[in-house]
């Protein structure tokens, strides 16, 4: 972290990987109109030759160690594809840097492996850094809690580049659905994934759709329906800026914390320091 001349903390110095991609792209630029947060260097898997975003020079990913230990970031901002996540993650923890991890679709073992890099490190990971979609989980948490009974509907829709389905927030609202279920000690059957043929519904399932089509930046939608009425609660992203400033905005948090598992709900609610603190909404894949 630089120190401004009146000994306050100035900026913090981010890693951005997955540099050319279209989060990555986003995240260099949105920290060019910040001042609490600058990009310490920015790669990429395999950039072309002099490539640089927003002026930034993108870097390949096999110059990641060197750079880690001559730039010295204070925090790595990754949205690259679980595999690659998990390495940067590892090589960043071994250098003793934080992690901000916005990638989606990890398995169990990946997740995993990223919990145990927060044993040793910073790791703060969420599929969604848009406050709006916080606020989505909390209103879906209390219709669902005042609803009982009610049939429940997840629907997703994004770019027709996404490889992960459902997406990453789609999970974590069906954790939100299912927790807050268990909490009115109502029983949540399957999640169901399309219908094809002869499906008909079963009481207590929570039905998920995926869509793909053209470049939707990613909308979020959890009908419910009974009693002769229906709740339909969206979260809707114009543009990759809100993601990009989100996850920015947990850098700039997380800098300097120690180490555990945290998530985005940490940096919006404000928990103070608390390792391992997260995690009271469930997995966030
Ligand atoms: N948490 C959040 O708020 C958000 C999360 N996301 C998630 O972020 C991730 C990236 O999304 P997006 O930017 O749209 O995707 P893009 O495909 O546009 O960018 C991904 C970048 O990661 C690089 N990459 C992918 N796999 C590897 C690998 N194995 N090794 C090295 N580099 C790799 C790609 O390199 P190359 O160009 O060589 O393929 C590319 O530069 C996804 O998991 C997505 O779901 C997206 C938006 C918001
Ligand atoms: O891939 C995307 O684009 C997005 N992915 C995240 C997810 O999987 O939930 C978040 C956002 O919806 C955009």
């Amino acid at each position: 972290m630089s120190v401004a001349d009146d000994g306050e903390s100035a900026s913090v110095s981010v890693a951005v990987t997955g540099a050319t991609g279209e989060m990555g792209r986003a995240v260099v630029d949105a920290a060019a109109d910040r001042a609490d947060a600058s990009v310490a260097f920015a790669v990429n898997r395999d950039p072309e030759e002099g490539a640089s975003v927003e002026g930034v020079p993108v870097d390949p990913a096999r110059e990641f160690d060197r750079l880690l230990a001559e730039r010295e970031p204070d925090v790595l901002v990754d949205f690259t594809g679980p595999a690659s996540s998990q390495n940067y993650v590892a090589v960043a923890t071994e250098a003793g840097v934080a992690s901000v991890v916005g990638t989606t679709g990890f398995d169990e073992s990946g997740e995993e492996a990223l919990r145990e890099c927060s044993r040793y490190a910073p790791v703060l990971k969420a599929s969604n850094f848009g406050r709006g979609v916080h606020a989505l989980r909390s209103a879906v948490e209390a219709a669902v809690a005042d609803l009982p009974g009610y049939d429940v509907e997840v629907t997703e829709t994004h770019h027709n580049r996404k490889r992960d389905a459902p997406s990453g927030t789609a999970n974590a609202i069906l954790e939100t659905i299912e927790d807050a279920r268990a909490a009115g000690s109502e029983e949540s059957g399957e999640r169901v994934h399309g219908r094809e043929g002869e499906a008909p519904r079963e009481a207590g399932e929570i039905g998920v759709h995926a869509r793909r089509a053209g470049t939707i930046t990613g909308e979020h939608e959890v009908l419910l329906a009974g009693n002769h009425e229906e709740l339909r609660l969206t979260h809707r992203a114009e543009d990759r800026g809100v993601f990009a400033e989100g996850a920015l905005d947990a850098a700039v948090w997380l800098a300097g914390r120690e180490p555990g598992w945290y998530d985005f709900a940490d940096v919006i609610d404000g928990a103070d320091g608390e390792t391992n603190s997260s995690s009271e909404r469930g997995d966030d894949r």
